[in-house]
């Protein structure tokens, strides 16, 4: 679990994150989203330390990450896995080279164990036998698996994915976030997700927190953003009138005022 109590972060005399506390939950997909400047990007680097906020606290399972020394914070960065927007794989290193550099950085495991551990995690991502491709030979959503492979082959208790969809199309989108969901459970692991894409805020939001110019502005469900009136997150959600149906027709769905059973043929004619 990781906790974020009232941080606050700007840059000059511009704020940026304004008072912001928020539980990120285990073995959960917790989504940030948000419109372009509203903070998300920032909020993420205070939470994995790469800003330190000017105020407030951070606590990894109990443990304040804001006021660690640099020992401290190293032990908590070992258990975190990051998938960076675009993947950021190293383009003159094969894939299991890619997958292997953290294993380098972090273990003084035998290039046996390596190997092992990268098949293991080549194997969860379904990507047996491309080992020794290059990520120019291979499709975005393959690098994107790519990517997750690499940040899961520590076994990481907390994993960070900043627009884990970018760049795909929306079928691949849903398989990489069918995969993220898949291993935040079998693993029980902290996932923190900023990402833009509708579909993954319906499909894997198991929380989702809303940040708008800086503050928290709403936060809950998957079930309960359909519901929600938050005036700001549904202009933001339901952009289009075509969303803005949707969501009165999965409304209605829901409080069970349209029988999803009716033939549809009946009603047009
Ligand atoms: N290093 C920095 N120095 C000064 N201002 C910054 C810095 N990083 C971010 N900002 C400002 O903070 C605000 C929030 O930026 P942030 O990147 O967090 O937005 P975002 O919600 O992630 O946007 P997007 O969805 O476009 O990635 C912006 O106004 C940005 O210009």
């Amino acid at each position: 679990m990781i906790e974020v109590k009232h941080i606050k972060k700007g840059f000059g005399d511009k704020i940026v994150i304004n008072d912001v506390s928020a539980v990120m939950d285990d073995g959960k997909c917790n989504l940030i989203i948000g419109a372009s400047g509203s903070g998300k990007t920032v909020f993420m680097k205070c939470l994995v330390g790469l800003f330190r906020p000017d105020s407030g606290s951070i606590l990894y399972d109990g443990e304040d990450f804001t006021n660690m020394d640099a020992a401290g914070k190293k032990e908590i960065r070992k258990k975190i896995g990051m998938l960076f927007q675009g993947s950021a794989l190293f383009d003159s290193l094969t894939v299991e080279k890619n997958i292997q550099f953290p294993l380098d950085m972090f273990t003084n495991w035998t290039l046996a164990e390596k190997r092992k551990r990268v098949d293991e995690v080549l194997d969860r991502v379904e990507l047996r036998d491309a080992n020794k491709k290059f990520p120019a030979e291979i499709s975005g959503g393959m690098k994107k698996r790519v990517g997750i492979a690499r940040a899961i082959v520590l076994n990481p208790k907390y994993l960070f994915c900043d627009e884990p969809n970018s760049g795909l199309d929306p079928q691949t989108s849903l398989v990489i976030d069918k995969l993220i969901k898949e291993l935040t459970q079998e693993f029980n692991i902290t996932t923190v997700i900023n990402t833009h894409d509708m579909n993954s805020v319906m499909e894997i939001g198991d929380k989702i927190i809303y940040m708008y110019k800086g503050d928290k502005e709403w936060e809950g469900n998957n079930k309960e953003i359909i519901f929600s009136k938050n005036q700001r997150l549904n202009e933001f959600i339901f952009a289009s009138d075509f969303l803005r149906d949707a969501k009165d027709m999965r409304m209605l769905e829901q409080t069970g005022k349209i029988d999803n059973d009716r033939n549809m043929e009946d009603l047009i004619r």
